[in-house]
């Protein structure tokens, strides 16, 4: 059994003004196995950030969640109560680093309370406990606990305030960490810092871990298999190799042909043909036809189903059998 099954997730932002919803999610299947570190992979507006929230059950109005499940250890997160989902769940088996996070902290208190408030929200108040287990935490990512604990966020880099929201995520030891752009803007040198501690994470501690990432380049120096977004639906999922070698969905191959980094030589790098989808358009059929080189009739018309290819799940007619 996957540790995290997501089946059929539908999510959407209500715009009243609009009279209309953004279905920021159609459909969404994705499996997480445990020890897997799982990169999903999409342009801006693709639905990553959405994923993120909905899993931690932290998506607020106009967002609601329309229809589906998402089964942790087989039990569907979506099903419980606030209460016990906040108690045995949040936090405590599932965490997150969320998007922007060097924005998270509170400026007026010190790093050790944004620890111990963490702590007091999911009812654990022993403090010598919390900064025990905080300390460890942030000795693993390679801070200095006693000087750090004491000073305010702003008197952080951005790199260390991004090791203090990693610490922040795993103090409570959860089973899956969701990492929304854990790199985003840093430098390229902390940028690989941070990659190499998200990979000492998910070895040394055995944390299971969803990275997220609008950069495919990212992918195959930290993820062990890739789901790939567009416009809110699943195109492709499949081990970190298959995808980036010999990726099969259109989408999938323009997103590599276009990272200058992935492509054997600057004449192989093509930017995607044609314009991102527009969030308010509710496209029928799969939502990258109209920037397709293969695209096919029934594309404009009807969803693909899931076809397995090699293992490998692709979402597109031209593997229809
Ligand atoms: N609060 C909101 N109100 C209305 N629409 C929203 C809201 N938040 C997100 N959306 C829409 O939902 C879709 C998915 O957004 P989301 O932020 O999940 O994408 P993303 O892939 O994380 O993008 P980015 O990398 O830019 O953060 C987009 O079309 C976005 O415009």
């Amino acid at each position: 059994m996957p540790l995290l099954s997501i089946r059929n997730l539908n999510v959407e932002y209500r715009l009243p003004d609009l009279k209309i919803a953004v279905k920021a999610l159609k459909g969404v299947n994705i499996d997480v196995n445990k020890g897997d570190i799982v990169g999903v992979v999409g342009e801006s507006g693709s639905g990553k950030s959405t994923l993120a929230l909905a899993i931690m059950r932290m998506l607020k109005p106009p967002a609601i969640i329309r229809s589906g499940s998402i089964y942790f250890n087989g039990v569907d997160l979506l099903a419980l109560s606030e209460h016990e989902f906040n108690s045995k769940y949040r936090w405590v088996k599932v965490s997150m680093v969320p998007q922007a996070s060097q924005n998270i902290f509170n400026p007026t208190m010190r790093i050790k309370d944004h620890f111990l408030d963490t702590a007091k929200a999911h009812g654990i108040t022993n403090e010598n406990e919390v900064l025990k287990k905080a300390s460890e935490m942030l000795e693993f990512t390679k801070l200095n606990p006693a000087r750090v604990f004491n000073l305010y966020p702003h008197q952080l880099s951005g790199g260390m305030k991004q090791r203090v929201a990693i610490s922040l995520a795993l103090f409570l030891n959860p089973e899956l960490v969701i990492m929304d752009e854990p790199t985003a803007a840093l430098d390229v040198v902390t940028q690989m810092d941070i990659l190499n501690l998200v990979k000492s994470i998910n070895e040394k501690l055995g944390t299971t871990i969803i990275f997220i990432t609008h950069d495919i380049s990212i992918i195959p120096v930290i993820a062990s298999s890739v789901v790939v977004l567009y416009n809110g639906e699943v195109m492709e999922v499949g081990p970190m190799e298959d995808i980036i070698i010999d990726p099969k969905h259109p989408y999938t191959k323009a997103l590599v042909q276009s990272t200058p980094s992935l492509s054997s030589s600057a004449d192989e790098v093509k930017p995607i043909p044609g314009e991102p989808p527009n969030p308010l358009e509710d496209i029928q059929g799969c939502p990258f036809w109209p920037r397709c080189p293969y695209v096919m009739d029934v594309c404009k018309t009807d969803k693909p189903g899931e076809y397995n290819v090699n293992g490998r799940i692709v979402r597109c007619y031209l593997y229809e059998k």
